[in-house]
Parts: C-alpha cells; sequence; structure tokens
C-alpha cells in the first residue's frame, strides 16, 4: 500500500491528530523562536520517510494478510483492559520508552531471567516498571487467531499507541514488522536508562544519541503528565540535594512541604533519625492496580489523562523529578516547556511524531530475532 493510501486512511479513520481550526494559530514567535506550526499530516508524512530510512523493513499494517485483525486485536484488548484499569496508558508508555531506548524496540525489556538471559527486569532503572501482565494478555489474544505471528515488539509498540488515545492522547500511525530479541540487555539497562538524578546536559545526551533533538526531547518527558512517582525517586530533593544538607533550590516551597508530607518517614538514609524511602518495588509480573496512592508513592500528580498540567508545572518550579525540572535550566528546553504549556495542540502533534521515531529504534526485522510466543520467554 503507497504511503499517500496509509497517510489518507489513517487521516480518515483517526481524526484526533487534526488541528482543530478553533486553535489553528501560529505561535508567538517572539516567546520562543520562530516555531511555525507545520500542518500535521505532512509532518506526520515526512516523519513516516525520515523513519524509513532507519528502519526500511518496517511496513505500514504488515499483518495486513498473514493476521489480518493483529491491530483490531491489540485494540479491543487494550480498550477492555482500560476499563477496568485507568492506569494503562502510564503503564505501557513507561515500558516501550525502557525497551526502545535499549538496544531498540525489540522487546528485550520483556524477557524473564532465565539461562542465558540476563533479565533487564531486574536491572535498578526497571524495578518499578509495570504493565507486563498487560502485553501477556494482549498477546494471548492474538495467539488465539494467530498463533506465533505477531512479534511481542510489536504488541508493545501498538498498545502502548492505543492506550495513549485511550487516556486522551494523540493518534499516531505505526509500522509493523519488528521482530522479537533472543536476548536482554541488562547491563545496557543499568547504564544507559537515564537516572531522574541527571542534569539536563547528561539526559539531553541520552536522548541525543538516539536521534532525539531537544525539541523531541521536551516532548516526549510529557508522557510524565500521567502515572506514579515513587518518593524515592525525588527524595534526594526534599532534604539533601547533591550532599547539600539542603533542599533542592529549583523547586517551589509549597510543593516541597506537601511532597515532605506525602512522602513522610522517609528521607535520605544520611538524615539524622531517618528511615529509607519504602522500596515499594513492584513484582515485575505481578497487576499492580495502582488506582489508590500507596505509602511512598505520588499518583497523578500532573492529572490523570493525558495534557500539559506537567508544562505548566514546570513553570511554577513544581516539577517532582529532579530531571524534569531540569528542563528548565537552560534556553532552549525551557522555550519549549513554555511552548507546550502555551498550546497543547502544538504538544499532541510533537508527541505524536516523537512516539512515532521512538517506537522506531533500531528494530529488528526478519531474518533477525524471532516471534515469541510467550512475551517473558525466548520461544
Ligand atoms: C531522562 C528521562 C527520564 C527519566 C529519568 C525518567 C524517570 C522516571 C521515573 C523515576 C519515574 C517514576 C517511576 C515510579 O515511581 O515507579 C517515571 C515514570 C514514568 N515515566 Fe519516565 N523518565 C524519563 C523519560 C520518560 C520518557 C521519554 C517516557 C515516555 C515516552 C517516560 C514515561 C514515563 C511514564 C508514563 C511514567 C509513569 C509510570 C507509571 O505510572 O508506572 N519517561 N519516569
Ligand atoms: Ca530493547
Amino acid at each position: 500500500m503507497s504511503l499517500r493510501k496509509d497517510v489518507n486512511m489513517f487521516r480518515q479513520r483517526h481524526k484526533l491528530l487534526t488541528r482543530p481550526s478553533s486553535t489553528s494559530r501560529h505561535h508567538n514567535s517572539s516567546a520562543f523562536g520562530p516555531v511555525r506550526f507545520i500542518p500535521l499530516m505532512l509532518s506526520v508524512k515526512n516523519q513516516m520517510l525520515e523513519t524509513d530510512n532507519a528502519s526500511h523493513l518496517l511496513r505500514y499494517d504488515f499483518y495486513g494478510e498473514s493476521c489480518p485483525n493483529a491491530e483490531r486485536i491489540v485494540r479491543a484488548a487494550v480498550e477492555d483492559l482500560y476499563q477496568v484499569r485507568s492506569d494503562v496508558a502510564p503503564a505501557l508508555l513507561r515500558l516501550i520508552f525502557h525497551d526502545c531506548f535499549i538496544q531498540g524496540c525489540d522487546a528485550s525489556v520483556l524477557l524473564d531471567p532465565a539461562d542465558g538471559i540476563d533479565s533487564e527486569k531486574e536491572s535498578p532503572p526497571n524495578e518499578t516498571l509495570r504493565g507486563f501482565d498487560l502485553i501477556d494478555i494482549i498477546k494471548s489474544k492474538l495467539e488465539e487467531e494467530c498463533p506465533g505471528l505477531v512479534s511481542c515488539a510489536d504488541v508493545l509498540v501498538l498498545a502502548a499507541r492505543d492506550s495513549v488515545v485511550l487516556a486522551g492522547g494523540p493518534f499516531y500511525p505505526v509500522y509493523t514488522g519488528r521482530r522479537d530479541s533472543t536476548v536482554a540487555f541488562s547491563n545496557h539497562a543499568t547504564d544507559e536508562l537515564p537516572s531522574p538524578r541527571d542534569h539536563l546536559s547528561l539526559l539531553l545526551a541520552a536522548f541525543a544519541s538516539r536521534g532525539f533533538d531537544e525539541r523531541e526531547t521536551v516532548s516526549l518527558f510529557g508522557a510524565h503528565s500521567m502515572g506514579v512517582i515513587h518518593c524515592k525517586f525525588f527524595e534526594n530533593r526534599l532534604y539533601d540535594f547533591d550532599g547539600s544538607h539542603e533542599p533542592d533550590p529549583s523547586m517551589d516551597l509549597g510543593l516541597l512541604h506537601l511532597l515532605r508530607t506525602k512522602c513522610k518517614n522517609c528521607h535520605s538514609e544520611s538524615s539524622p533519625g531517618s528511615q529509607p524511602c519504602p522500596n515499594s518495588s513492584l513484582s515485575p509480573t505481578t497487576v499492580h492496580n495502582s488506582s489508590t496512592e500507596e505509602p511512598g508513592m505520588l499518583m497523578n500528580y500532573y492529572g490523570s489523562a493525558f495534557g500539559t498540567q506537567y508544562y505548566h508545572s514546570l513553570l511554577q518550579g513544581k516539577g517532582i523529578l529532579h530531571t524534569d525540572q531540569q528542563l528548565m535550566a537552560a534556553e532552549e528546553s525551557a522555550n519549549w516547556v513554555r511552548a507546550y504549556a502555551a498550546d497543547i495542540s502544538l504538544f499532541r502533534h510533537d508527541f505524536a511524531l516523537a512516539m512515532m521515531k521512538l517506537s522506531d529504534l533500531q528494530v529488528l526485522t526478519a531474518p533477525l530475532g524471532q516471534i515469541r510466543l510467550n512475551c517473558s520467554k525466548v520461544a
């Protein structure tokens, strides 16, 4: 099928990405440089052509003949899950980021520990990842209709996309045809996933090395508009920032007090009379239905749906993670924060394109890799 037909089909089926005329104003370029709104479909098309170079063996509707209902099955399963677990989107969004960032979108993150498998699930940055059970449920529906045909890497990408839509985010077209890795990369995950304590230059470098510029990076961070954050990821900011024995000076004082209350009895081990934050580590194979906040955890701080409250909070010094607030530490990234806070359509547009790019990082295609039957085990 030609790209033009793909894009047109996408346009007809999914109005979500179409910029409403009431918001089709141009940006005030004085606030953040000469940003021009590019009609969305043109940029989707360009993005598809661009990703053609990086992952030219993927195709739109790869399963069109072998399993024509594949994408419908994924969408229906995600919708069913969403009825009982409204936190499907943050769980899957974080999962796709942690998969694609480490050796590409090959479902390496889903493999359980086994002989010869140094599971990424056990690397420290992944210890609170969740949603593995959701992927297993979706994959089992596919196996019923199309055994051994649809890769776990594609399931992850499709399911994350569909869950974003359900959470109120944009639809974006994704290619399929990825194959699954036969190995996991625990050391890479430990060394290469950014830490929530990283400074701006380090986090921008991590994204730049995977082809994301500042605009794309800042838009991807908008994924933090949903989901949970455990106190242990920011407790250093509350009491002993960078070894200063003081809170992080970039944090809004009201937020500091709120977070100290939410995370009380949980602060830096070096502080007198303190105890470490509850580990709250989630078993990677357990359904974690976080419909209520647990001790040591902040839930949906920026709102429960996809939106720009996250960027507004950063403008007020109210980012939770140090890395979030770091987006305000330099002019260019701060300009993008301001741009997205001011224009939700621009954010949705940029987020959609950046997710398409993330979804195509370093994919495995035939004859490499395999199609796993069970996503947590090599076939
Ligand atoms: C420097 C980059 C990043 C760092 C250091 C970072 C770190 C974190 C941390 C520490 C949490 C809290 C997890 C928990 O408490 O269980 C979190 C949550 C989350 N992150 Fe990131 N993140 C980064 C970028 C991204 C990107 C690019 C995406 C997606 C495109 C993403 C999606 C999410 C989502 C959706 C959650 C909520 C997860 C949930 O509810 O279980 N993050 N992130
Ligand atoms: Ca991977």
